[in-house]
């Protein structure tokens, strides 16, 4: 999941708060929010924990505009610990083995609660009478019952084909040779393949459908800022904005529920299997809503880092193309090369035929290619809040009854005692030598939130994986046209920019239709 947030939420918009009728109402309500914005008893800041001082009245703002260097910076400077403010919140920002450990497993420490106040999570469509609180009480298991009963392999293998169809018509328009932005063109594949594997047949079906559901979802994720989401109570043209693309998504998965009621109208798709089910159409459409804003960014954005930075590792590359064809020499034979679009249909196809498990239990090093990128593509902060009376306590410091606590990916992923020469695409370090424990890796959550997509995640890298590395050879290429050989850092700090682009230049890559 993040990562804009780990749910999805992002924006390029909010390095500063450029709504002067936000910061006029800010002023004048502060003292208002400050009583109002917290439910919890916050006893205030932890002892002895360094703070780090901030500008008065808003904090830290860096924390939402510079994410990644602010918390570095503040562990650097700082120590193993510290803590800071944001409005009237205090957030401790911890690291080391017991913070983790600590973090990810304790049960007083709310993931929904963290992720809702500092992120926004997903649209509220509470307005339109939508219960999201079913999620937040039990937390993960009202999901994780659905996305398992909707993933089951049965139900996963019947939907194949038709994600073949949609991995093919994605590709169509590439054609024998170009260019793409992967940021784009990989990411847009995937919400494609999201919306098949959450929704309804109607809208995966319908190219203008999916379209506008990707547009409501970047204007929610692109109105989710930091002054929207704190003082969430307060008129902005934010608010309005998250609210009217929430409210379109809703109308558009409501529609087809009463579409199917009137006309007594089936499909074989995930909608269908919750209305069969009985679930009520408000937890449909929410769980649609919620797959959507968690799956697609992060699905998205590492299926292009993983093409890319395979395209700047030949030996890699290699290595995958290799796997690729193996794979499809043994569960789709008599296929020799993707050189023309019958071919490509073809290819798909056949691949669709494959089942579900064997997808799940193969292309092993196109899995650990995945492994890396995200470990270091992905800069994630986790966000938990204590939700329980009592003072807490997260590695060495004490987190009182209300307050924040952050853990950054980074301190495993990027971190050169953990992972030597951390900026090295060296996929292999995920497999363990003998005797030897494997690294700590923590790409997929782990503990009481281990993802809940990740099964699905992964199949989706591997069958884009193989659908281009069997159809193109591809290289990376700058703005003007020059083969990039060593890739440039992922854009760990401004984590509310979606793309999550290299600093400073949009990378393409430059492809050509193998032939035989
Ligand atoms: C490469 C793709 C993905 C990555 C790297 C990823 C990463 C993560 C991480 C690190 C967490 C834990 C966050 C934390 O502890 O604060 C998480 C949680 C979660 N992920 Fe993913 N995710 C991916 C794809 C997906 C997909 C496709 C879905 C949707 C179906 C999804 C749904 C979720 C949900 C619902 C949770 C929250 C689990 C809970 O509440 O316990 N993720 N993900």
């Amino acid at each position: 999941m993040s990562n804009a947030s780990i749910l999805g939420t992002s924006s390029t918009s909010i390095v500063a708060i450029k709504d002067t009728a936000i910061i006029g109402g800010l002023l004048a309500v502060l003292a208002v929010a400050f009583a109002a914005s917290s439910t919890w008893n916050t006893k205030g800041a932890s002892k002895g924990i360094p703070t780090l001082r901030g500008p008065p009245i808003f904090g830290h703002w860096r924390f939402f505009s510079d994410r990644y260097a602010f918390i570095n910076d503040g562990l650097k400077k700082l120590g193993s610990a510290f803590q800071f403010t944001v409005l009237n919140h205090t957030v401790l920002v911890v690291s080391g083995e017991q913070a983790r450990t600590d973090f990810l497993n304790s049960s007083t420490l709310s993931f929904r609660e963290g992720y809702k106040v500092l992120f926004g999570v997903t649209p509220s469509v509470r307005h339109v009478k939508a219960n999201f609180d079913s999620f937040e009480s039990s937390e993960a298991s009202w999901f994780a019952k659905r996305v398992v009963s909707i993933l089951r392999r049965d139900r996963l293998q019947r939907m194949i084909p038709r994600i073949f169809d949609d991995i093919r018509a994605g590709m169509k328009p590439w054609g024998i040779s170009g260019q793409f932005d992967p940021l784009e063109d990989i990411y847009d594949v995937v919400f494609q393949l999201t919306v098949r594997a959450s929704s309804s047949t109607e809208l995966a079906n319908d190219p203008v459908a999916v379209k506008k559901l990707k547009h409501c979802l970047h204007d929610c994720e692109k109105a989710s800022s930091p002054a929207s989401l704190l003082v969430s109570w307060l008129p902005s043209k934010d608010r309005k904005q998250r609210q009217k693309s929430s409210k379109e998504m809703y109308q558009m998965f409501k529609k087809v529920l009463d579409e199917r009621k009137t006309m007594g109208h089936r499909e074989d798709d995930p909608t269908q299997v919750l209305i069969d089910e009985g679930n009520t159409d408000n937890d449909i459409v929410e769980f649609s809503m919620i797959a959507l804003f968690a799956g697609v960014a992060n699905t998205g954005i590492m299926a292009a880092w993983v093409l890319m930075y395979l395209a700047t590792d030949p030996v890699w590359k290699a290595k995958v193309g290799d796997e690729v064809q193996n794979f499809i020499t043994k569960y789709a034979p008599g296929f020799e090369t993707a050189d023309s679009d019958d071919q490509i249909d073809n290819l798909a196809a056949q691949l669709s035929k494959i089942p579900s498990i064997v997808w799940e239990e193969e292309m092993e090093l196109t899995d650990l290619c995945l492994r890396e990128t995200i470990r270091m593509a992905q800069s994630s902060v986790f966000l938990r809040r204590n939700v329980s009376p009592e003072e807490v306590k997260v590695g060495g410091a004490s987190l009182a009854s209300g307050e924040f606590v952050a853990y950054p990916s980074a301190d495993v992923h990027h971190n050169p005692t953990v992972y030597e020469d951390p900026s090295r695409f060296d996929p292999m370090r995920h497999v363990p030598k003998e005797k030897e424990k494997a690294p700590p890796f923590v790409g997929w959550g782990a503990g009481r939130h281990p993802c809940l997509g990740m099964r699905f995640a992964k199949l989706e890298v591997k069958w884009i994986v193989a659908m281009f590395l069997a159809a193109y050879d591809y290289e990376v290429v700058n703005e003007a046209g020059k083969v990039v050989q060593t890739l440039p850092e992922p854009n760990h700090n401004n984590i509310f920019d979606r793309t999550k682009r290299p600093e400073g230049e949009t990378l393409y890559i430059k492809y050509h239709r193998k032939t035989t």
